[in-house]
């Protein structure tokens, strides 16, 4: 098992967001957690990656995460290769292989020597998606990964995950859209506090 979410409560004052979450990220699977805006899905990604403390519950993982927030962590003033360069020297790694191989999947090679705050936001959310990739982590925490995206980059990013999947990574995917299901291998409904299957979720509406 590489990601084990056990009784997860949270609450911000006395809203109560997370009322005992519990599921579980097997090796090379891609899980979805659906849920319509305020759900939670944010916050349980930001306890899953260590930014948050939960109230009460547990979180357990084996090998390294990746994290791609839904609000791209980027320095306007830095070009694309800038931000490869801080990462790279962040997650120790050798080189750039993977990231410039990410890039060429992603599409957006070219903007290599652009700064940040002259891209359009789907490239930004392609670079977003690339740092919290670069280093190959074993599971990835991706929050709305294609806000943005145009079709065939939405396209790609599914060939990017099927990919992960092959060499056993794990995803999980936070979106508010249900029509990625046939991608997941497994899909929660985040609804009222707790996860719920597709059909049980429908059944309570
Ligand atoms: N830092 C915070 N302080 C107080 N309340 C918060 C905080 N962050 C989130 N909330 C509240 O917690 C609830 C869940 O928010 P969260 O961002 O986790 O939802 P979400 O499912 O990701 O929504 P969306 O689909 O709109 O991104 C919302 O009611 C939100 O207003």
């Amino acid at each position: 098992m590489t990601l084990s979410v056990t009784g997860l409560h949270h609450a911000y004052g006395r809203r109560q967001v997370l009322r005992g979450v519990s599921f579980q990220v097997p090796e090379g699977a891609l899980v979805g957690v659906v849920g319509e805006n305020g759900a939670g899905k944010t916050t349980l990604l930001r306890i899953l990656c260590g930014e948050l403390t939960p109230t009460g519950g547990a979180v357990a993982h084996d090998g390294r995460l990746g994290y791609c927030p839904q609000q791209a962590v980027l320095n306007e003033a830095f070009t694309v290769a800038q931000h490869l360069r801080y990462f790279q020297v962040a997650y120790g790694l050798p080189d750039l292989r993977y990231a410039h191989e990410l890039m060429e999947i992603l599409n957006f090679t070219d903007y290599l020597p652009e700064r940040v705050g002259h891209l359009s936001g789907g490239t930004r959310q392609k670079l977003n998606l690339t740092l919290a990739v670069m280093h190959d982590p074993d599971v990835l925490l991706l929050d709305e990964p294609y806000q943005g995206f145009d079709w065939e980059t939405y396209l790609r990013f599914w060939d990017l995950a099927a990919q992960l999947r092959s060499r056993g990574r794990s995803a999980l995917v936070i979106s508010h859209l249900a029509h990625d299901a046939d991608r997941l291998d497994h899909l929660h409904h985040l609804r009222a506090g707790v996860l719920r299957q597709p059909a049980a979720a429908a059944a309570g509406d």
